[in-house]
């Protein structure tokens, strides 16, 4: 199987005016291969969503590689950032805030479409698609983020992420804001998308017991860098790290 992302050595030195700069990501490296579901687990602070917004080139990479279907982006700014945007999308953990409150959730959905030349029509009628694939009817492309449920509102930022058919969806915490009952559903919802458009995931997420359900392998981040990984199974039930124990006490105990 072909691979996807090719992450080698990422690092990520923060360095802010008079201050000491900050290592929040150290040496990071792992593959996606097409399909695929990499969970990446650790606790608050330990440089999962610095990771991330380096992986969608949110931010920028201070040192390593980063590839995308054997094409280096670790570098590219800008214009020459359109394709990975369109590639690589993220769905984020507050999705009322993720939305301009003055725009409509269709105006929100629709705007990668009309960025990319899209006719008024075709967008409307993409929008429903979009909206009805993650389970939502059409009329919510007429509502306001205020007046939806937060998880009606991360639905439609699953489908504002899939506008652009991503090949790889990043779910940053995507779950952790809503209830048990919707966070189920937002997770059985990924696991159709992911049936259904060959997706490949990175889940990021402190609890454990929802990355054994949902991932392929896993990632343990602690300060920043990857203590352990291997199948999710393995790593709950065999620990090799006390910080990796820890997490998995902290989920199962
Ligand atoms: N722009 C920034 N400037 C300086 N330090 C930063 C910046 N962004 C993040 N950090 C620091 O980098 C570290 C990692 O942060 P990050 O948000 O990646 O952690 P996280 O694992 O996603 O945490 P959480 O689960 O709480 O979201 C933290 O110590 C944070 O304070």
């Amino acid at each position: 199987m072909s691979t996807l992302l090719e992450a080698e050595h990422l690092t990520k030195i923060f360095t802010q005016r008079g201050k000491e700069s900050f290592k929040a990501v150290d040496d990071v490296s792992f593959t996606l291969k097409p399909g695929e579901t990499l969970g990446i687990v650790g606790e608050s602070g330990s440089g999962k969503s610095t990771l991330a917004k380096m992986i969608t080139r949110l931010t920028d990479i201070t040192e390593g590689t980063l590839k995308f279907e054997g094409k280096d982006i670790t570098r590219l700014k800008h214009n020459q950032l359109k394709d990975v945007y369109g590639n690589i999308q993220m769905v984020f953990q507050n999705p009322v805030g993720s939305f301009d409150p003055r725009r409509t959730l269709g105006d929100g959905i629709g705007e990668s479409l009309r960025n990319r030349g899209m006719k008024k029509a075709d967008i409307e009628k993409r929008v429903a698609e979009l909206l009805e694939q993650c389970g939502l009817s059409s009329e919510f492309a007429k509502r306001y983020p205020h007046e939806v449920s937060g998880g009606q509102c991360q639905r439609a930022a699953i489908a504002r992420a899939l506008a652009v058919e991503p090949k790889v969806l990043i779910c940053d915490e995507a779950t952790s804001a809503l209830d048990v009952t919707i966070q189920k559903q937002i997770m059985e919802l990924l696991e159709e998308l992911k049936e259904k458009h060959g997706l490949s995931f990175i889940f990021i997420c402190h609890n454990l017991a929802l990355v054994q359900m949902f991932c392929d392998r896993v990632l343990v981040l602690y300060e920043g860098k990857v203590v352990e990984s291997g199948l999710p199974d393995d790593i709950i039930n065999e620990p090799k790290q006390a910080y990796t124990r820890k997490l998995v006490d902290a989920v199962f105990l």
